[in-house]
């Protein structure tokens, strides 16, 4: 079945369409991970966004509920250069044009990747619209122009589970190969902005027993669960737009250890007074590197983001701690006396390397 993709520049792609038909709009990203489509799609952080993989054959292995990272999946649609026909794996269920079906969620293949690639990072991260039911160039462009765009949109609100919860799911199948895993000594409040749950595995296999509790908690809720440390996870859009979230940091900063990743890391930049700023076409991949400023080791991260926070805004008390090699914007900081931490790449990596597992640990060591 035919299907298109018309950005908001009026380039229009024509391919066959997967998943399931229909339409979506959203914003058009690309991902540079040579594996890990299905942690793409069910990554919370990807709300609102139709996402291309650079790699050109995608589906190869299947999907398995094993390698879930939500509930659902979650980006607008997703686009390929070549889907696998026949997908072969011992853990695949099902096979990428059916866990699309599945989901409700339109994909497209057999358009060029490169070109479409080359246009986002010449001309920015653009809206898009992805359809197998309008064909029309002219009145797809128009849609697509007519889509709001990530900046200002709290997105986190949709995305955060309804109520606390416990995590039960331990480490999951193949983690316990990453890090040695140690009793639940400490425990610890997550804040749930749209959580990829390997962070969760992560946190468990360091000796933590972790209580989420939805982004939208205020500080005297996420307290009153007396936590041994803090963490605030990543999550969709623009974070300045979710104030709730900033003044609930404002008022946790000092009272117990915090550790931030990806939303989470904007958040307490935000908090600290620091500003934020959309970055032109993003971060988005498992080959992004990266620079530990305390050791200036090098890190080969996973990352998927929008936005950055502005290392010249940052009070004198919060010092950069990590910086992207590929453009030098920042991608961690810490504060010189609190025990509060963040970085803006994924340590937890689900896909990608575990280069930067040992953040874990230091959360584990700074409470105690
Ligand atoms: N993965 C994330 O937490 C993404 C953070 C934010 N939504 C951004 O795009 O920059």
């Amino acid at each position: 079945m035919q299907a298109k993709l018309a950005l908001a520049d009026g380039t229009v792609f024509t391919g066959r369409g997967f998943g399931a038909t229909g339409e979506t709009t959203g914003e058009v990203v690309f991902n540079t991970s040579m594996t890990g489509y299905q942690e793409v799609l069910t990554d919370p952080s990807y709300t609102g966004q139709i996402v291309t993989m650079t790699y050109p054959l995608i589906g190869n292995y299947g999907t398995t509920p094993d390698d879930q990272e939500s509930t659902r999946v979650q980006v607008a649609g997703f686009i390929v250069r070549e889907l696998t026909r026949v997908p072969s794996n011992f853990r695949s269920n099902n096979s990428l044009d059916g866990f699309l079906k599945a989901s409700n969620v339109v994909g497209i293949e057999g358009i060029d990747t490169r070109a479409l690639v080359r246009r986002l990072r010449v001309r920015g991260s653009m809206n898009g619209i992805l359809s197998t039911a309008d064909l029309d160039d002219a009145s797809l462009v128009k849609k697509a122009r007519e889509f709001p765009g990530m900046e200002g949109r709290d997105l986190v609100s949709e995305v955060v589970p309804k109520q606390a919860f416990k995590w039960k799911d331990g480490f999951g199948a193949f983690a316990d190969h990453v890090i040695p895993s140690k009793p639940a000594t400490k425990r610890v409040v997550a804040i749930d902005y749209g959580m990829k749950w390997n962070i969760l595995r992560c946190l468990t296999q360091v000796g933590c027993e972790v209580t989420v509790v939805p982004g939208t908690a205020s500080a005297d809720e996420v307290l009153s669960h007396n936590p041994d440390g803090i963490f605030l996870s990543n999550g969709p859009g623009d974070p300045a737009a979710v104030g709730y979230a900033i003044d609930t940091v404002k008022n946790l900063i000092g009272k117990k250890p915090i550790f931030g990743i990806c939303l989470g890391h904007q958040l307490l930049g935000l908090a600290f007074g620091a500003k934020t700023f959309k970055l032109k076409f993003g971060h988005r991949g498992a080959n992004q590197p990266v620079r530990n400023e305390l050791t200036k080791q090098i890190e080969i991260t996973t990352q998927n983001h929008g936005f950055s926070v502005d290392p010249s805004t940052l009070p004198s008390n919060v010092v950069p701690t990590h910086i992207n090699l590929n453009d030098n914007t920042l991608e961690g900081l810490k504060h010189t006396s609190l025990p509060v931490f963040s970085v803006q790449y994924h340590p937890e990596a689900a896909a990608g390397p575990h280069d930067s597992s040992y953040l874990f640990e230091d959360f584990r060591k700074m409470m105690g």
